[in-house]
């Protein structure tokens, strides 16, 4: 960006076409844009379940992955200005990389399709490996490009307007954070509900593989819509790479100084003017400015480290809600939505209600105490967070713990029975009915006596299981069969039947047909009501229940199933559903989105404001970065500090929020606003230089071939 004069000429030599005052092409970047958001967070919203509950990774693996692939997305910024700037230009980086993205995510999409490796046929990949290796290479294809991108796409809509269209300049960039969100609001609405789809070629199962195709398939579509704009747009030629000669020129002080440490040599006012040797003075100006703001950006990765947690943690945490809105069932991953919807409401209100409001009554609202409330907000909101985790944990069953077992008794046999565990607990259990709930056992081998029949039986018991105790038609045969012990997946209800019927059944939902006696394998269901046809070839039955989320339920089928016409059928609730509704976590969402209007609009603002004109890209990388940082720390919390109970960790979150937000209000409090353009024309003039002059300078030092040879004989010719 140093060569604006040169950009100027060829913006004012090629005539664009207008509409409204706006450049034609404007229309292509904005839908190209719209496109790859979708893109990006629909195959997002999706992903943290994916790892959950397809490649069947517990909680705190899929959260670490998760946090690492969206910081691996805001590390490449870089890499993507690097090879902008420096080699391919704007719109080539954009078309290449794109292609990669595209690529990655039809990638990812295939990784998604079990029935490549369901070699059994039995609804599970059988070979994890290779699912896992094609969605890691799919994810890394697509940080490199929703990344290299990101930096490019909002400069090259820049870079579409001449100079008597500063109005509308402005106006495209509020219609582009608009599309962000409007892209990314479609897509959580919409892959939620591909995913909640049954498919599959051999077995029906979660739809994953339409979840992560349908952004694979946007991005293809943004990628055509940007092409198409190609002989409408304003492509500059690539620029001189401004990060590496910011990089070079604060090495150079660096070593310069370590040369220069003996007191014989005189301290100078700041350690950037060790670079006076080789540099001229507007460049060390400007680096000293953006080292100023990025020095202020230390903190800043603690408000990304809540911020990114609505993806994973309080995506899990709607998975043990309830998402029943009676007009419609909101999915786990579909809470989401709430923040762009609130984005889209919010930065109106906030831009022409609330900080006018705020100015009216005399209050100074500048930019980094906008942003210090930001992170308030972000840390009160997990503070809400841990507060409806603290209501979940009280409807969850109390699961066992390493050191002890459960034990629930089912009575099928035809008339009461009186079941004594261990010569301890004596239960009376009617026909047909099972135990009030599980009597919890700190000991596993247990003696189970039949008190009418005087039978006894030695069973061992499951260390941190839960299992139920079946009584037969025939008592002397009970057995034990393993129950689940946390809340069925995905917010779904675990079933299962005992067939108290004398012949084999057929149950619809069941793998295979249930043998007489047997308890059969949990099957999952979805929330609503479901129909069950039982039959044994020469008759049939059916009958419905309505569940919840996150329920389980064992079925007792008597031996008088046909002729109550399956009305005789009951049913035991092991897990209760979900009872906590979905809508609590709606106060933790608007909070976390006022702090994000707070914080990362008025970031961004801040950013632009106090770069020189010709690093405002440095600085865009460095504020992608923050929110890099911010994921890595995420992976660090959830490996290193594993806390106990979910809330802790929420309040630890918001207890380091609130401490980092402290230090940062003392930093902001020492910063001064600069206006960069004021402070590069005041050094001009002190150096004596007409501009063309010295920004020809500027572009000689950044192209400077060679560096290392030169940069010795300076130091050389200056100790001399
Ligand atoms: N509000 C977000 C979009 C979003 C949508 C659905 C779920 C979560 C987030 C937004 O506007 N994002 C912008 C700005 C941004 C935010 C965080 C890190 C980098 C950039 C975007 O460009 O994606």
């Amino acid at each position: 960006m140093t060569d604006e004069k040169m950009d100027e000429t060829k913006k004012k030599t090629k005539k664009t076409a207008e509409c409204c005052g706006f450049p034609v092409s404007i229309f292509f970047i904005v839908v190209n844009e719209f496109c790859e958001r979708f893109s990006y967070y629909g195959m997002r919203a999706v992903l943290v379940l994916y790892f959950r509950y397809f490649l069947l990774w517990d909680d705190d693996l899929a959260t670490s992955i998760y946090h690492a692939f969206v910081a691996l997305c805001y590390l490449t910024p870089i890499m993507g200005a690097i090879i902008a700037d420096s080699w391919l230009g704007k719109f080539k980086t954009i078309i290449y990389l794109s292609v990669v993205y595209a690529v990655g995510q039809v990638v990812m999409a295939v990784s998604t399709i079990h029935d490549i490796t369901d070699t059994d046929r039995d609804g599970t990949p059988n070979n994890f490996t290779l699912h896992i290796a094609l969605s890691m290479l799919g994810l890394i294809l697509i940080a490199l490009g929703t990344g290299g991108i990101k930096p490019c796409v909002a400069a090259f809509g820049g870079d579409q307007f001449q100079e008597h269209q500063s109005r509308q300049l402005n106006t495209f960039f509020s219609v582009f954070y608009l599309c962000i969100n409007g892209g990314s609001l479609l897509s959580t609405l919409i892959t939620p509900v591909l995913r909640a789809q049954e498919c599959g070629i051999h077995t029906q199962q979660q739809c994953y593989p339409l979840a992560f195709g349908v952004p694979a398939a946007l991005m293809v579509v943004s990628l055509v819509v940007f092409i198409s704009g190609s002989g409408m747009y304003v492509k500059t030629d690539p620029e001189g790479n401004i990060i590496w000669a910011v990089c070079k020129c604060i090495g150079f002080a660096i070593k310069n100084r370590f040369r220069h440490r003996s007191s014989a040599h005189p301290k100078r006012e700041h350690w950037m003017d060790w670079a006076n040797e080789k540099y001229d003075k507007l460049l060390i100006a400007q680096v000293k400015m953006v080292l100023k703001v990025l020095f202020l950006y230390i903190p800043l990765p603690m408000f990304w480290t809540l911020f990114d947690q609505k993806g994973s943690r309080w995506t899990l945490q709607a998975t043990t809600m309830s998402g029943d809105f009676r007009a419609f069932i909101l999915q786990p991953d579909q809470m989401q939505t709430v923040n762009p919807i609130l984005i889209l409401t919010m930065v109106p209100i906030m831009d022409r209600i609330i900080f006018p409001l705020i100015k009216k009554c005399g209050l100074d609202f500048s930019p980094l105490k906008r942003m210090t409330v930001g992170m308030l907000f972000a840390a009160m909101a997990f503070v809400c967070a841990a507060l409806v985790q603290i209501e979940i944990d009280k409807t969850l069953p109390d699961f066992p713990s390493s050191s002890e077992s459960q034990l629930k008794v089912v009575n099928m046999f035809n008339s009461s029975l009186n079941v004594t565990i261990s010569h301890k607990d004596t239960l009376l259990i009617d026909s047909l009915e099972s135990s009030a709930g599980y009597v919890t056992l700190d000991h596993q081998e247990i003696t189970v006596s039949l008190n009418s029949s005087g039978i006894t039986k030695n069973f061992s018991l499951i260390a941190g299981g839960r299992q139920t105790l079946i009584i037969p038609s025939d008592p002397s045969v009970m057995y034990l069969k393993e129950d689940i012990k946390s809340k069925p997946r995905e917010g779904r209800n675990a079933v299962r039947f005992v067939n108290g019927w004398t012949a084999v059944l057929n149950i619809t939902n069941l793998e295979s047909n249930l043998e007489p006696t047997v308890i059969s394998n949990y099957s999952l269901v979805a929330q609503g009501t479901r129909k069950f046809v039982l039959s044994n070839g020469a008759q049939s039955c059916e009958f419905s229940q309505t569940f919840g989320f996150g329920s389980s339920y064992t079925f007792l089928i008597p031996s008088t199933l046909f002729s109550t016409d399956c009305k005789s059928i009951k049913a035991v609730e092991d897990i209760q559903p979900n009872s906590v509704h979905m809508a609590l976590q709606i106060p933790q969402y608007f909070l976390i989105t006022t702090g994000e209007v707070l914080f990362s609009v008025t970031g961004l603002q801040f950013s632009y404001s106090q770069a020189p004109k010709n690093m405002k890209s440095v600085l865009q990388a460095g504020w992608l970065c923050t929110n890099a940082v911010g994921n890595i720390i995420v992976l660090i919390v959830a490996e290193l500090g594993k806390l106990p109970k979910q809330w802790a960790e929420y309040l630890l979150f918001a207890s380091l929020l609130v401490a980092v937000s402290v230090i940062f209000s003392v930093m902001a409090y020492f910063y001064t606003y600069i206006d960069p353009a004021e402070v590069e024309a005041q050094i001009r003039s002190e150096l004596g230089f007409e501009p063309e002059e010295e920004k020809k300078k500027e572009t000689l030092e950044m192209e400077d071939k060679d560096k290392d040879q030169q940069n010795e004989q300076e130091v050389k010719q200056t100790k001399i």
